[in-house]
């Protein structure tokens, strides 16, 4: 298998396409006509520049309005074909995309498209070159790609073939059973993309909304793996016409592009019948055990706030470390690690970001087949030097450019805080609140960096997105999805921001970026865990009194519930498996918080109080309200 992306998937002037595409890795790259034309070099100046960044042109497309014409205009078809042809061999490519027909004039019949096929495929051969049809989902009278194969097989000449898109096939929910079937050497270039399943006019779904495989909702990879089922080995090209992606970031873009290629090759060469796929062998996706550590870069001033809140929340000190001024907090298996060393990676991000959960450290089965997995989708590998008789831990950049760390129990990864930790006597008073284990954690990013990370965890780790929610914040619409495993053993939530005056957007903004904005603990006992705090001096956020009314009425609570979850401050929901309480801190800095929570089978995150909590946090944070601009 061989990737290639368009260019027209990703924003930016030709040769800032081009740059971020040698630089994701892809082996090909298809010419979108516009973008050449609006390029000021000749063809063989486009043709040069993709070779010099080592990439070749896979294709040049789109050539439009070809089969079926009624003379004269078919002749000026094939008129304005040859042109195409001359440029295509200036530009050094000798396959060019022609879609289906969507015009008017254009005249039905297999026979008559094949037989304009079969000539326009004597015109390539004079030159050497190719001519790939696809079926567009609206195409006049050819929108299925069974068709489109019909009508390449009655042209009947070899340089004629077929080029499948995964978007027009699926989007119209066409069996993908029937690729199974056709010979692979008929097929010049597979082309993938997904999309979010919205109800639309297929051709405005098709040009403004289509994401890389596995960003979407459609099947991609069943459509990826029924091609290889014929033996196809070639390349599989994503087509992405995405508005967003447009006037995105190029090199963010092209990334995601070539992390999609290279995780639906994993998916599919593991399908016994697609194994005629070369894709390299790579670790099964990462199962997670639970969260190691969560550690956290300060200065002094606000580490002994951090600490402050902490002690609050029932943690002790129990270790410090051997060389660096970084304190191991922990209560049932919650460890959180306070850094103010003033060196490191730790430090570097305090200079940047200031205080923030920078660093989570994921327990899995075997953290080298982890980081090779990572590696192997693209990922940052992080090492910074340690000191003798310390851990290299395996590692690798997330949100925010912070850091994964991975831990396992095979190796002394596993004994990390004995090995690199003294222990800590701890003197202060506090009550142990019941807070058991890391419940999940919650990273703020920018709206446009949502797809970004939901490929990334989806990819490299065993876990599944659950549906996108929207939070209302006073001041504008977040968006919130969830990343998790069966287990619950591994649970993000990215919310996604689009602007500064909303809680999220207010984080990142002054953060200098994306990172973690709250992390929650879990309790079995959430009113004994709220007793505890209160003899810790824990400062809950406080929540309107009409919520109460409100949430009593809505889940019918027996007003003596009502009346302690209103005593306490604790916020209420259930599903059909169980009920869901939850507790906030204040914020933290700007914006920071902790949540408990108490889960019977419930699965979901508590999205309906997230507006009233949300409220309340803002209240907290700024009493006076955010900053307008
Ligand atoms: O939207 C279009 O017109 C268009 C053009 C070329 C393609 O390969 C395609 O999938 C769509
Ligand atoms: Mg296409």
């Amino acid at each position: 298998m061989k990737t290639s992306i368009a260019t027209v998937s990703i924003s930016g002037e030709l040769p800032e396409k081009l740059e971020a595409i040698a630089r994701a890795g892809f082996d090909g790259v298809e010419i979108f006509e516009n973008d050449f034309l609006a390029f000021d070099g000749s063809p063989a100046d486009v043709g040069r520049m993709v070779r010099d960044h080592g990439v070749e042109i896979t294709l040049f497309q789109p050539f439009r309005d070809f089969e079926g014409m009624p003379e004269p205009l078919r002749s000026r078809t094939f008129d304005r074909a040859e042109r195409k042809f001359d440029v295509m061999q200036e530009l050094g490519t000798d396959l060019v995309l022609v879609c289906s027909n969507v015009s008017p004039a254009s005249l039905g019949g297999i026979d008559r498209a094949a037989a304009d096929f079969h000539e326009l495929g004597e015109r390539a051969a004079k030159r050497g070159l190719k001519v790939g049809y696809e079926a567009l989902a609206w195409g006049r009278h050819i929108n299925d790609h069974r068709d489109a194969w019909e009508i390449v097989r009655r042209a009947d000449h070899p340089n004629i073939g077929l080029i499948l898109d995964s978007f027009h096939t699926l989007s119209r929910k066409i069996d993908i059973n029937s690729i199974r079937s056709i010979p692979k050497d008929k097929i010049f270039i597979v082309q993938l993309a997904d999309a979010p399943l919205i109800d639309m006019d297929l051709l405005y779904w098709s040009r403004h909304f289509r994401n890389m495989p596995g960003e979407g909702d459609l099947p991609v990879t069943a459509f990826a793996t029924a091609v290889a089922e014929t033996g196809y080995d070639g390349y599989f090209s994503l087509e992405i016409f995405n508005d967003q992606f447009r006037g995105g970031s190029s090199r963010a873009i092209a990334a995601d592009g070539h992390r999609s290629l290279i995780y639906l090759g994993d998916q599919a060469r593991r399908n016994p019948n697609a194994g005629g796929l070369t894709v390299a062998s790579m670790p099964d996706r990462v199962s997670v055990k639970g969260v190691g550590f969560v550690e956290f870069s300060a200065d002094e001033e606000d580490a002994d706030d951090l600490i402050g809140i902490l002690r609050t929340l029932g943690f002790r000190k129990v270790a410090m470390h051997r060389t660096k001024t970084v304190s191991l907090f922990q209560q049932g298996d919650i460890r959180i690690l306070v850094n103010t060393d003033d060196g490191g990676f730790a430090n570097s991000s305090f200079a940047v970001h200031g205080t923030l959960a920078y660093a989570v450290a994921l327990v899995v089965d075997d953290a080298e087949a982890a980081l090779a997995r990572a590696r192997a989708l693209d990922a940052e590998p992080f090492s910074q030097p340690v000191a003798e008789g310390e851990l290299d831990v395996p590692a690798i950049r997330g949100v925010g450019g912070g850091l994964i760390y991975f831990l396992d129990d095979k190796t002394d990864l596993g004994h990390f805080s004995e090995i690199d930790f003294i222990p800590f006597d701890d003197k202060a008073a506090v009550q142990p609140a019941g807070l058991r284990t890391v419940d999940h954690i919650a990273q703020t990013v920018a709206y446009e960096e949502m797809l970004t990370w939901l490929l990334f965890y989806t990819s490299i780790f065993e876990t599944r997105k659950t549906p996108m929610v929207d939070i209302i914040d006073p001041a504008g619409v977040v968006r919130s999805q969830v990343v998790e495993n069966d287990a619950g053993t591994l649970r993000i939530t990215l919310n996604g921001a689009e602007n500064r005056r909303t809680l999220a957007g207010h984080f990142i903004a002054e953060k200098f970026g994306s990172g973690v904005q709250h992390l929650a603990f879990q309790t079995d006992d959430i009113f004994k865990t709220a007793e505890a705090l209160r003899k810790n001096g824990f400062q809950p956020l406080p929540i309107s009194p009409n919520y109460y009314d409100d949430v009593e009425a809505r889940f019918g609570l027996d007003p003596e519930l009502t009346e302690r979850l209103k005593a306490e401050n604790i916020l209420y929901d259930c599903d059909e498996q169980g009920e869901f309480f939850q507790l906030y801190s204040g914020t933290f800095g700007e914006g920071f918080f902790f949540e408990i929570v108490q889960r019977g089978g419930y699965r979901g995150y508590g999205a309906p109080n997230a507006i009233f909590r949300i409220a309340a946090l803002k209240k907290h944070l700024r009493p006076e309200g955010l900053p307008r601009e």
